[in-house]
């Protein structure tokens, strides 16, 4: 018999598209700027009628670059913004670890959703590696349309391009997986070791406005349950712990409690020491580094917190980067026949 006709076809090999929110290249304002009007130009993050926001995104982007800037330079390192070294960071751990799990190299890109590297040029690098199957990881959690839905929205456009299109997977959230959930518990508990435990654990997530709940986004439902998981996997009772909404944009409602208005009323409430953990953000960033390590806890010191301890993101974390190869090979059943 033929030999050719009686082997296996030849696997066709698939990259993963690992993609973040995107930051700007400097801490400028002339860079902060550009990062923003990106940003928040998309309908996905603000999604106020076009020719309102037109105007009011003028304002924002004359008003907000400098103050935002000054934030970034506080946070900035020798490698850059943290969230784009950080993520480079998981993108190779995540390289090695799935060559030691699967025996063979599968390139991984990083792309940011806005900003670079773009989406656009870590398409082309893993179609230049000759991937025909792509697996998007968004280093997302929870679900939310403001910023999952948005990488969806991105890569069609940029597919609208393309005469032929690859095999494309999904990791829509991975927001009540155990390998997450146990990966939070663990940072929590070495922060325990380091610190001592503190009063109350506050679970602080990234906001969207209360309307994008009520029009269906899963994100506010999706952070409550990481919420309850992790405070169920650490064995706390209900008065040790609470689920808070940071970073506030705008004026209209935003889903809450507010982890702003929650720590200064715990200080005035006469607690005072306090643990906080960002379970929404996958690695740190301004809204971490900043809003909570610097700004919150001031509030929380004024109101007469004594202790406030900020547990880090999971960043590359062996088990973060476990729990990223254990979706990655959930994710591509099959693709590696
Ligand atoms: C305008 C509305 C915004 C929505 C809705 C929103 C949702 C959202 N964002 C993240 C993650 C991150 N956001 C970050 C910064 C950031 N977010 C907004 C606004 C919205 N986010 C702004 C305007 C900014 C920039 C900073 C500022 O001007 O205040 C970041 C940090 C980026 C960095 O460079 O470090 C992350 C990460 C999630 C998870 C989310 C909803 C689920
Ligand atoms: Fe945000
Ligand atoms: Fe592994």
């Amino acid at each position: 018999m033929d030999q050719a006709n009686n082997s296996a076809p030849k696997a066709k090999s698939f990259g993963i598209l690992m993609v973040n929110l995107g930051t700007p290249e400097a801490p400028t304002p002339k860079a902060v700027r550009a990062y923003l009007k990106e940003f928040l130009s998309d309908v996905r993050v603000v999604d106020a009628p076009r020719i309102i926001w037109w105007f009011v995104l003028r304002i924002i982007l004359l008003i907000r670059p400098k103050p935002v800037s000054e934030a970034y330079a506080s946070i900035w390192t020798e490698e850059g913004s943290p969230l784009l070294a950080i993520s480079k960071k998981q993108a190779a751990a995540l390289r090695l670890h799935l060559k030691q799990d699967m025996g063979k190299d599968i390139p991984v890109e990083l792309a940011m959703t806005y900003g670079n590297p773009s989406i656009l040029s870590a398409s082309n690098a893993l179609r230049s590696k000759g991937v025909e199957r792509i697996l998007i990881l968004p280093m997302y959690p929870q679900f939310s349309s403001s910023t999952t839905a948005a990488i969806y929205d991105k890569l069609s456009d940029l597919l609208k391009q393309c005469p032929h299109l690859p095999e494309m997977r999904w990791i829509r959230d991975f927001h009540d997986v155990p390998g997450y959930i146990d990966a939070l518990a663990h940072s929590v508990k070495q922060q325990w070791e380091k610190t001592g435990q503190s009063e109350k654990l506050l679970m602080s997530f990234h906001g969207v406005p209360e309307r994008y709940t009520a029009k269906g986004d899963p994100y506010e439902r999706q952070c409550r349950k990481t919420a309850e998981l992790l405070a169920e996997k650490l064995a706390l009772q209900p008065e040790q712990w609470q689920c808070c909404f940071q970073s506030r944009f705008g004026r209209e409602e935003w889903v809450k409690p507010y982890t702003d208005h929650t720590l200064k009323q715990w200080g005035k409430d006469g607690i005072k020491s306090v643990d906080i953990i960002c379970p929404a953000f996958s690695a740190d960033c301004l809204e971490t580094l900043e809003e909570i390590q610097v700004e919150n806890k001031e509030y929380f010191i004024e109101a007469g917190g004594e202790t406030y301890n900020y547990v880090p993101a999971l960043n590359d974390n062996p088990d973060h980067i476990e729990l990223l190869s254990n979706l990655v090979q959930q994710h591509t059943q099959g693709w590696d026949l």
